[in-house]
């Protein structure tokens, strides 16, 4: 283990022993249970010495009694150490995964950049579980079983030191044996794991993809994707069974050397009279207790590797300072008066995607940003939620730098309304709700009502009591803006910035989502990223945003009579060519 992994471990240890108490339970069963496993041999040769031998049968209902109590007592610590470390490793990956998953929701968009969410799921689900298994079960486990180990050969070196000397012989096979066929056995294990996961990722590929896999006639191919993942999964599965076969009576073999050995050695010994039959039968004993503990060590050891890159992964996510800042003044209401001052910003360093944008939108007032694909409409949006800052310049809002005021409660004052709605698990009345959760579901019918949503949501299945799932399936892009509309509604909130999505609505849901969003606008200064641009003859001034930067701007009718950008792009867009 090098000085990093060292580091890592002690850093694990030392959060992980926050729960004394428990930890505490946990280490005295194990010492409890490793004495009680070390106690019953003893007792035997005690017995075969000095009762039964010598033919003093009135004590022996004592020891075996004795006997009877330490094999109760290993199972009673048994079920305790079991128990409490469990207790123990799952207090440890509740924390784990709070504290990660706490950092994913307090994360700036850049920490997003770099990982994706299969990749998050994976550290939170997986790796801490790794994490869980190998440090804290098995470094618990795997001290219990030293203990056992240091308990046995203690216990024989009092009993008599050339039996230990030859009970040990064998103890180098054992670790042989452990380290190759279980080390193989557990990598046939992790493959099995890795190849029943490709299953899964081809079912849900193929479920998922279905309409393209039937447009090309792939049918055929995905199946015989999924024939080929099942062989290779009974592969592995039946490596795994030659491994387990040969595994555990290699062990067994070698452990029953040292029997061999010892009955042997030990009669040998007691024929002399050098030791006594109660000793060699203890000796006995004790050799079959070296295979249980020296695997549990020897997979230890072969699985931490695994551990502390898992380990490392999380800790990554942890130390990240990629944070949301959150510090601020806390804004009750927006004047909605919103100023771009020079506005430079890059996403990735040294590509400025926008470049010295100066614009002023008065309070009250509705805004169109047009332009092609790419040209950083949906930046300007972003920077007004202050999801990112500006490289250079500032966003001000009623005359303050955002940067003085608190993200948190900037976001309360703006809706937003993005081009695709996330709709999250639970009823549509939930997903309403989200966006105020002191509004009843009196307000809800209401603000739906007000934005002509209502009948809508009344033909889903079980109207607003639909689940968001099954609605997900039911409903379009349009309908599921709408939704959101009715959300953004609902929050009432000062400034409006709206990605409408109408390009990919039909003609009367268009109709519907255009209405709602005036109705929404209403009061308020609204900004529209419009895709469509008929929706821009509702709006005070129309920008037209170019490779970052503003290059005209107006009334709408105005910049169509000035025949510039604004008119290209809207003829353009009405003799059908692709914008977008
Ligand atoms: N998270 C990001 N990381 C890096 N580059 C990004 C990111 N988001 C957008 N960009 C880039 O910034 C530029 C502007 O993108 P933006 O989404 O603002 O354009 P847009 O005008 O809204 O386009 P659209 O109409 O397609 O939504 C594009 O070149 C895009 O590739």
């Amino acid at each position: 283990m090098n000085e990093s992994s060292l580091s890592l471990v002690t850093r694990f240890v030392r959060e992980a022993l926050s729960e004394r108490k428990t930890l505490a339970i946990v280490v005295a069963s194990t010492v409890g249970s490793a004495l009680a496993n070390l106690a019953s041999p003893y007792l035997l040769s005690v017995a075969i010495d000095r009762y039964i031998l010598p033919g003093r049968y009135g004590k022996l209902g004592l020891i075996a009694a004795l006997y009877l109590l330490t094999l109760v007592a290993q199972w009673f610590f048994m079920v305790l150490q079991t128990y409490y470390t469990e207790v123990f490793g799952q207090g440890v990956l509740r924390r784990l995964r709070s504290r990660l998953h706490e950092k994913v929701l307090s994360a700036n968009l850049d920490f997003f950049k770099e990982k994706s969410a299969g990749d998050l799921v994976s550290r939170i689900i997986n790796d801490t579980g790794v994490v869980n298994d190998v440090l804290v079960s098995g470094l618990l486990g795997g001290l219990g079983s030293l203990l056992s180990l240091v308990g046995v050969i203690v216990a024989m070196l009092i009993l008599d030191l050339r039996l230990t000397l030859v009970t040990l012989t064998s103890v180098p096979l054992m670790v042989a044996v452990a380290y190759y066929f279980g080390g193989k056995m557990r990598k046939a294990h992790l493959e099995a794991r890795t190849k029943i996961a490709r299953i899964s990722s081809v079912v849900e590929e193929s479920v998922a993809g279905i309409e393209t896999i039937r447009a090309f006639g792939k049918e055929g191919h995905v199946e015989k994707e999924f024939s080929e993942a099942s062989r290779e999964t009974i592969k592995a599965y039946l490596r795994v069974a030659v491994y387990m076969g040969l595994f555990w009576p290699l062990m067994n073999i070698a452990s029953l050397l040292s029997v061999v050995v010892v009955i042997a050695y030990g009669g040998y010994l007691a024929h002399q009279g050098s030791v006594s039959i109660g000793v060699v039968v203890a000796f006995i004993q004790y050799a079959q207790r070296f295979r249980g503990p020296i695997n549990e060590v020897v997979s230890l050891y072969d699985s931490l590797q695994s551990a502390l890159a898992a380990l490392e992964r999380i800790y990554e996510v942890l130390d990240d300072e990629l944070v949301e800042d959150y510090s601020g003044k806390t804004v009750e209401k927006l004047g909605g008066e919103i100023e771009f001052r020079n506005v430079w910003f890059e996403y990735e360093k040294g590509r400025p995607v926008l470049k010295g944008i100066n614009l002023s939108i008065s309070s009250g007032s509705r805004v169109a940003l047009v332009g092609r694909t790419g040209a950083g409409k949906t930046t300007i949006a972003n920077l007004i939620m202050r999801f990112y800052d500006p490289t250079e310049g500032s966003v001000l809002y009623d005359g303050t730098d955002g940067r003085e005021i608190s993200r948190k409660s900037l976001r309360m004052r703006i809706g937003y309304v993005p081009q695709e709605t996330y709709l999250f698990p639970g009823t549509i009345m939930d997903n309403i709700l989200i966006a105020n959760p002191k509004a009843s579901g009196d307000d809800v019918v209401r603000v739906c009502r007000e934005l002509g949503v209502h009948d809508f949501i009344m033909r889903l299945p079980q109207g607003y009591e639909t689940q968001a799932g099954e609605a997900g399936k039911l409903l379009s892009v349009g309908e599921k803006q709408l939704i959101s509309l009715a959300r953004a509604m609902l929050k009432d909130p000062d400034v409006i910035i709206l990605d409408e999505a109408l390009s990919s609505v039909d003609p009367k849901t268009e109709r519907l989502v255009q209405d709602a969003m005036l109705k929404l606008m209403e009061g308020r200064t609204s900004i529209i990223i419009a895709h469509r641009l008929g929706i821009t003859r509702f709006v005070d001034r129309v920008i037209v945003v170019e490779d970052g930067e503003i290059v005209e701007e107006g009334p709408p009718e105005a910049l169509l009579e000035r025949k510039g950008r604004f008119y290209r792009l809207y003829t353009s867009q009405l003799s059908g060519a692709e914008m977008d």
